[in-house]
């Protein structure tokens, strides 16, 4: 890169991003790196490297992870199919098992390592991890969706101990159930991370996936809203335009706003460096939910 542009342009660069640095540093911002955003590997580096900068610079970073697909092929190899409803997967009791090892077992350990790699400091936790997220059973309009949670509490104090110290923390979103109760949930992890980054103060949320944001037309990338306004939400979803995994994403965004975090993207994980495109330049990436 540094062969390809002119000195001038290499420094103007770090000139514009100097406000961007100004506003963050020292700030939270809670990261959330969907599944389907995960599956190419030189692109994951990126993604590393660029929470690596973030958290390097002063900028308090928290990363929470999905792995749905990887759920997905754990399930195919022990003979059990995947269902959703309404974007999140029905999880009997053994597939809360699977669920718990992927997310927590494999996925975040296999993040870890590649933070550390790319020269960070990370710690990785699940939800049950100092009682980090509390949930119990969903009850959504009579639908049984087995061991899926809905959060009832968040104590982010680890969160904030590993922050201060410079840790990147990296987390798994399985939680424990409520006083008494010592079922695991399985919480979809756009839901956890929004609740998180409200509970965190965070001054940004931003959500990696595999799409350029949301599309007007699913199937067609040029159709991305840059900008939601989230009184069109609630139409959106009821004539199919936000379907499937959109719609714990939308509505996570919108309950974050209302949390009182002032920021709230959607951006394409699949663009090498996007995030540090999203934080540092005027380039509007992605979707903004406002
Ligand atoms: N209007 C829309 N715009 C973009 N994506 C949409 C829309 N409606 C449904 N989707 C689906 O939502 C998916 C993103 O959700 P999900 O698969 O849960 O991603 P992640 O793994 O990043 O959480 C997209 O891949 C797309 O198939
Ligand atoms: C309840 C529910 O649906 N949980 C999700 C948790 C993982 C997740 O959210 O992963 P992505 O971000 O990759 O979609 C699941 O079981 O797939």
């Amino acid at each position: 890169m540094s062969e390809a542009i002119s000195n001038k342009d290499w420094a103007d660069i770090l000139v514009q991003a100097l406000p961007y640095f100004k506003q963050y540093v020292g700030k939270t911002i809670v990261v959330k790196y969907g599944g389907n955003a995960m599956l190419n590997e030189t692109l994951k580096a990126a993604v590393m490297e660029d929470l690596v900068l973030l958290s390097t610079i002063g900028i308090r970073t928290v990363l929470v992870h999905g792995g749905g697909p990887e759920i997905n092929a754990m399930l195919e190899k022990t003979g059990k199919e995947s269902k959703f409803i309404n974007g999140l997967r029905y999880t009997d009791a053994e597939t809360m098992e699977i669920v718990q090892m992927v997310l927590t077992g494999k996925l975040n350990k296999d993040i870890v390592g590649l933070l550390l790699q790319a020269g960070g400091k990370a710690v990785g936790l699940s939800g049950v991890d100092s009682g980090l997220l509390r949930a119990k059973k969903i009850d959504k309009d009579g639908v049984d969706l087995g061991f899926v949670g809905d959060v009832t509490e968040v104590h982010p104090e680890i969160l904030e101990t590993l922050l201060d110290k410079g840790y990147i923390p990296v987390v798994s979103t399985v939680a424990l159930g409520e006083q008494g109760d010592m079922s695991r949930y399985n919480i979809n992890a756009d839901t956890a991370a929004a609740k998180i980054a409200v509970a965190l103060k965070a001054e940004k949320f931003v959500q990696l996936t595999n799409v350029p944001g949301l599309l007007r037309d699913v199937n067609d990338p040029s159709s991305l809203i840059s900008r939601l306004d989230h009184v069109a939400v609630p139409s959106m979803i009821a004539t199919g335009v936000i379907s499937e995994g959109m719609i714990p994403k939308i509505e996570c965004n919108l309950e974050a706003i209302k949390g009182g975090v002032p920021r709230t993207y959607i951006i394409d994980g699949r663009v090498p460096h996007a995030l540090l495109i999203e934080m540092f330049s005027d380039r509007g990436i992605g979707t903004m939910i406002v």
